[in-house]
């Protein structure tokens, strides 16, 4: 069912690498789509350590750029260290400075001890080491992690422009890496808010196309506090979905102590990672919101059994239902506490102990019905034919849902989703490109017919792949007519990193581009034509 990796050479990807001081060339091997001409651009963590103190997280290494630029069947490659406040400043002082995801900072050992003592009190220094994706909004190009910091890009010499702090324009301690865009430029974004006395919101954010000249300025889009499940605690967002009237986001389980996460990490050595919890009995809620006019739907009460989701594959509305297709993993208990680096980099079969014990990856169809009439309880309430996906009417008012299953195998995730974006977002769609993680190590690249369940895999022995990104061919109408551009290490070649292009159709290999250096994980990145 699954292929073994006694040698684990994934090791390698999780390991330090230099920066280049220039585009380097890569050796094609096939043939590149003759239309195929513009830039892959990546982020993922680079450097694991600092002054000889190791970071803990998947999610603590410094963001380090990529550039696959292609051209005229040409390519060339690329990566610079993002010039963080967090990057700069380890650098300056050889130490880790900033407190990382799941690495703590400690006080500068050189200060005295008041100065020391008092570390504690000042706020906390939130991280801006944007390692886990580069975004479009407008014109321009954006690092991000998850916190309140952007970091803008120059996206051809991958230099560092400028630190944005999103409280300055909107009331959110942080948005996810994964925004939405929509057809006219205007991007949303979701993200956590415990404002002032602890009054919890998610609050959805909206960036409008670039006017002339206009600053790009986000605006809080849903203003009303969502009802959070908990007084105290809100949950850790991933993701969301958008459809062409509504905003889809799952409440999970796994929920941010705020107190803890605002008491200036005054516990010694409280990292991001210590101030999450799993919530036993809320099980995982979904909430709705409209898009236009911007309005929280707290009438509808979606309630299901309790999984942990980082992201969301699609959604789109039809005949009166919201189908939302997700990445889940079953259980409350928190995936990211199998995402440590001394799990990821252990021999196989300790990886593969490890992921016994976690939660179950599972690809799911909830859907949503729009219009709940208050009649008997516990009949089915959906009537999409193609569907066995369940919704039900409860006493206390809340609809329980019951999924479909996409996709299934054990420890065999189907994770880091794209689909064909420009075509497909918020539209009924076929086809899902996903990152293959056995026992939480990429090893393969797969294709899902989300209606039928048929899947593809590209796979070759030894090799470690990235998320798949789809990049449609021009003026194609057919919604798989492109290619997937993926970022592969094979530790042993003596070309050890290659940018794999596969015809998104069946998933045979059109070409790779081989590079003479190991490439770091990558977490999630975009295409720019
Ligand atoms: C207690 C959690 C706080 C939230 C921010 C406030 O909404 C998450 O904060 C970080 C901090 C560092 C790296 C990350 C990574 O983005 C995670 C992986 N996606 C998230």
């Amino acid at each position: 069912m699954f292929v073994e990796h006694p040698a684990a050479g994934y090791k390698k990807i999780f390991e330090t690498v230099e920066e280049l001081n220039e585009p380097i060339p890569a050796r094609v091997i096939g043939v590149l789509p003759s239309w195929l001409g513009g830039s892959l651009l990546r982020m993922g963590p680079g450097l694991f350590e600092v002054g000889g103190e190791p970071f803990n997280h998947l999610f603590d290494g410094q963001a380090l750029i990529h550039k696959f630029d292609l051209k005229n069947g040409q390519v060339t490659y690329y990566r610079k260290f993002i010039r963080t406040d967090t990057y700069v400043r380890a650098m300056t002082e050889n130490r880790v400075v900033i407190t990382e995801f799941g690495t703590a900072a400690y006080p500068d050992p050189c200060k005295n001890i008041f100065s020391r003592f008092f570390t504690y009190f000042k706020g906390i220094e939130v991280t801006d080491n944007c390692l886990v994706n580069i975004c479009p909004i407008g014109e321009d190009f954006y690092a991000v992690t998850e916190t309140n910091y952007i970091t803008k890009v120059d996206p051809d010499s991958l230099e560092t422009l400028k630190k944005v702090d999103l409280c300055k324009y909107v009331s959110v301690n942080g948005v996810t890496a994964h925004p939405h865009t929509d057809a006219d430029g205007t991007v949303y974004n979701i993200g956590n808010c415990f404002g002032k006395n602890f009054s919890l919101a998610y609050n959805i954010v909206k960036i409008p196309p670039p006017q002339e000249d206009e600053k790009v300025v986000a605006s809080v889009f849903v203003p009303q506090p969502s009802t959070c499940s908990h007084v105290r605690l809100c949950s850790s967002l991933c993701s969301f979905g958008m459809t062409d009237n509504h905003f889809v986001f799952v409440e999970q389980p796994v929920k941010i102590n705020v107190l803890k996460y605002l008491s200036a990490w005054s516990v010694r050595g409280t990292t991001y990672m210590d101030c999450f919890e799993s919530n036993d009995s809320m099980g995982t809620w979904f909430h709705l919101a409209t898009k236009d006019p911007a309005d929280y739907l707290s009438s509808y009460k979606f309630r299901t059994s309790a999984f942990n989701i980082f992201h969301h594959i699609n959604a789109y509305e039809d005949q009166g239902f919201i189908v939302v297709d997700l990445c889940t993993w079953k259980g409350h208990d928190f995936v990211y506490d199998y995402l440590y680096l001394a799990n990821l980099k252990g021999e196989w079969e300790e990886v593969k102990k490890a992921a016994m014990r976690a939660p179950q990856p599972e690809v799911r169809r909830y859907v949503l019905p729009l219009d709940i009439h208050r009649e008997e309880q516990g009949r089915n309430l959906v009537s999409l034919s193609y569907t066995t996906a369940t919704a039900a009417l409860r006493s206390d008012g809340t609809i329980w849902l019951e999924p479909e299953v996409l996709f299934s195998g054990p420890r065999q995730a189907f994770e880091f989703p794209q689909i064909n974006y420009s075509l497909c977002r918020g539209k009924k769609y076929s086809f899902a490109y996903g990152l293959g993680l056995n026992h939480f190590i990429p090893d393969r690249i797969v294709k899902l017919n989300v209606q039928t369940k048929e899947t593809w895999v590209w796979q070759e022995d030894e090799c470690y792949p990235s998320e798949p990104l789809f990049v449609p061919t021009p003026a194609a109408t057919e919604e798989d007519d492109g290619v997937l551009l993926s970022i592969v290490v094979k530790p042993g070649a003596e070309r050890p990193s290659f940018l794999l292009v596969l015809d998104a159709v069946k998933l045979t290999e059109l070409a790779r581009a081989e590079v003479n250096t190991i490439i770091p994980v990558t977490l999630h990145g975009t295409y720019k034509p």
